[in-house]
């Protein structure tokens, strides 16, 4: 990596954005957001404000915009800032104009769907010959791009890439502290959006903060064993990725997670909830046959997992969650 630093951000919704505007307003770095929508980047240009993902907040003037994909031919490093279920096809789109060996750094929060595959696993299989690093924790786009103050993790095999990562992209407001646990990190990101919502079903029934809290401890001792089952430390997600997020998206409203848990917990029907992007709702499907091919138990999220497939009511994964063994913590 050059020391002028052109850095690319492909994906202008809310995160990607959010994360171009921060890097643009560190001036260390040429900051390009790549959309794949023409009119939104056009407007993008235009206005400097994204009213669809961010409205009201101004960006930085020295962000610049693009739709076209050979702008990342100059790029060092590039950051995938689209839904998990995405990266494959951004890869295949993007990936023709990228410059070998460039570090690429997801973005997501999830798991394929269709694989179970770790979102490392899919990049680097779709980008051989680029180091991929993963970008998680505890942060909303809006206070992102507002510069209020953040800080996340961010996760590549090798720590001292992580470290170089990690300060080419933080800036006064927004802190990233490296990391080798990819699996950790990502995993992290993933499975708090599932206890999410199981914090917003609580909310919506009014079962009271006591219950929430429990969901919170219980929900990272869930993680923590998936993270070892996997090949992570477990330790990982008592940090940003992981607790710090937990923490955030359980209790934020914020949280399109949340808010879709709360949803449901009001007895509004999952077919009635569309829009928002809700990483959760898939995650928590792929997270509980995770659990039961490495023979690990997960009760929060297999109950979440089932309650979306319709295969379980709420009251009865309360009862059953309630009723489960008294056992040590
Ligand atoms: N919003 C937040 O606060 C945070 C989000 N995240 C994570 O970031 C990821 C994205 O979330 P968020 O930005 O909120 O979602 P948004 O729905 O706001 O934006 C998603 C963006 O991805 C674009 N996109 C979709 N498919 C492709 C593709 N194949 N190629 C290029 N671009 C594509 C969409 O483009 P189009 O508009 O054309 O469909 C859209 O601009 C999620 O995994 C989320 O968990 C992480 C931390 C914070
Ligand atoms: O992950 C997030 C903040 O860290 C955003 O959470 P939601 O996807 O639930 O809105």
């Amino acid at each position: 990596m050059s020391d002028s630093q052109h850095i690319a951000v492909i994906g202008a919704g809310a995160f990607g954005t959010a994360l171009a505007a921060v890097v643009a307003q560190t001036g260390r770095a040429q900051a390009v957001l790549i959309g794949r929508d023409a009119s939104v980047i056009a407007d993008l240009a235009a206005i400097r404000v994204h009213e669809g993902a961010l409205p009201g907040i101004r960006l930085p003037d020295a962000l610049v915009f693009s739709a076209r994909a050979k702008d990342l031919e100059g790029a060092d490093i590039v950051l995938f800032a689209m839904p998990s279920q995405a990266q494959v096809a951004a890869a295949e789109t993007y990936g023709p104009y990228l410059k070998p060996c460039v570090p690429v750094v997801i973005c997501a929060k999830g798991i394929e769907r269709q694989t179970s595959r770790l979102l490392t696993e899919v990049l680097e299989a779709a980008l051989p010959g680029h180091p991929v690093a993963m970008l998680s924790g505890p942060g909303f786009a809006a206070d992102i791009a507002k510069g209020l103050p953040t800080a996340m993790a961010i996760a590549a095999k090798e720590l001292s890439l992580a470290e170089q990562l990690a300060k080419a992209i933080s800036g006064q407001t927004f802190r990233l502290y490296a990391s080798d646990d990819r699996i950790g990190v990502q995993l992290g990101g993933a499975l708090k959006n599932v206890l999410a919502i199981a914090c917003g079903i609580v909310e919506g029934m009014g079962l009271g903060d006591s219950a929430r809290a429990a969901l919170i401890a219980r929900g990272l001792a869930e993680m923590s064993r998936l993270v070892d089952a996997m090949g992570g430390r477990g330790d990982t997600v008592r940090g940003l990725s992981g607790l710090g997020d937990l923490v955030l998206t359980a209790t934020s409203h914020q949280s399109r997670n949340l808010r879709f848990g709360i949803a449901l917990g009001q007895g509004e029907p999952i077919a009635a909830q569309h829009g928002a992007l809700v990483e959760g709702a898939f995650a928590a499907a792929v997270a509980a046959r995770l659990a039961e091919s490495h023979q690990i138990e997960m009760p929060i999220t297999q109950a979440v997992a089932a309650i979306i497939d319709g295969s379980l009511d709420i009251p009865t994964a309360i009862t059953q969650l309630m009723s489960r063994p008294i056992t040590t913590e």
